[in-house]
């Protein structure tokens, strides 16, 4: 991988996303339209990941999917159990939406470069002020370019057979560009992957595309009711799509208030 870390510090700008990376130098040299050619290479790499199903034997039951027929941008949220979740992404991503991923994965060779020039925008999670300075550049951008963004909300894997509280990140994101936020729940992968347990079968994974949220007209404060208002729906359907019920997990004991609205830490 050195050969890599090396060529990564020469500073060049990335023009659609104002961020500094070595990369960007690989993208103007080849594209005359950057969106355009971004939107191609995600679907190549999009096409490739879809084939590692077949050799890890898993299969998806997707509902919902036509709720990405939207016109113009949303923000995608879904639930991250494991790097499994990158074969659960290929499965239904659509066309023109990138990924909101951690600085760190850019630094992971070749992967890194496959990523980014798949579009990914990479935050630095240890600096909240930098996530939310590329985060705000991000709604001006989907804006302009037409261009989905999909947010990992619990902000890193998690395989514990719950979801963890969201980050706000996305919810900002959305009401800043006034798009909706559409919901991707992936069922539990416990039954057939525990790192723990070192159990790796083959399985099948349900997923559901969610009604999208409007964000119409919500403003900066209203960013904490939406964030809580689509983790509970998101949990809900987690916990049915895992053949679980939300009492046997302690949904209906989790505080609420005076409207009967769960709330959550
Ligand atoms: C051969 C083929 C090989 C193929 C190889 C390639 C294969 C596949 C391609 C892969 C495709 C890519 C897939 C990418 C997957 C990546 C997965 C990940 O990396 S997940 C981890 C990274 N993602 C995230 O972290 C996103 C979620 N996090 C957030 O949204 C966070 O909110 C944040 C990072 C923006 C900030 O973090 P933090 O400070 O911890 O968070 P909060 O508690 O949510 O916020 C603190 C306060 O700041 C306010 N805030 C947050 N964001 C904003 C904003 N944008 N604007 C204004 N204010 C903001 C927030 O409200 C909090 O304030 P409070 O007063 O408490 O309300
Ligand atoms: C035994 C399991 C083997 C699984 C192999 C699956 C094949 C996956 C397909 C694509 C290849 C590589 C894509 C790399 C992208 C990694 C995305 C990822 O999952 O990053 C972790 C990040 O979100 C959160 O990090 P932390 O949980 O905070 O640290």
């Amino acid at each position: 991988y050195l050969p890599w870390v090396w060529v990564l510090p020469s500073a060049c700008k990335s023009p659609s996303l104002n961020q500094n990376y070595s990369w960007s130098f690989l993208k103007s040299s080849w594209c005359v339209n950057e969106t355009v050619c971004s939107r191609e290479r995600s679907r190549i790499i999009k096409n490739i990941v879809r084939t590692f199903k077949y050799i890890y034997g898993l299969r998806f039951e997707v509902t919902g999917l036509e709720k990405f027929q939207i016109e113009g941008p949303c923000v995608i949220v879904s639930n991250h159990q494991s790097i499994l979740d990158m074969m659960g992404l290929m499965e239904i991503l659509p066309d023109g939406c990138v990924q909101i991923a951690k600085k760190e994965l850019l630094y992971l060779g070749p992967v890194g470069l496959i990523m980014y020039l798949g579009g990914v925008i990479f935050i630095n999670r240890k600096s909240t002020s930098n996530a939310k300075t590329v985060m705000s550049g991000v709604a001006q951008t989907m804006l302009e370019e037409n261009v989905k963004v999909w947010v990992y909300p619990e902000g890193t894997r998690n395989g514990n057979g719950d979801l963890l509280p969201f980050k706000k990140g996305a919810f900002h994101l959305a009401i800043q560009a006034q798009v909706p936020v559409i919901p991707v729940v992936y069922s539990s992968f416990s039954s057939f992957y525990s790192p723990a347990k070192k159990l790796f079968i083959s399985g099948k994974i349900q997923v559901e595309v969610l009604e999208p949220i409007e964000t119409k007209g919500l403003k900066t404060e209203d960013v904490t009711e939406l964030t809580e208002k689509c983790f509970c729906i998101m949990r809900e359907t987690f916990f049915r799509l895992s053949g679980r019920t939300s009492e046997a997990n302690g949904l209906a004991q989790a505080p609420q208030n005076q409207e009967g609205v769960v709330l959550l830490a």
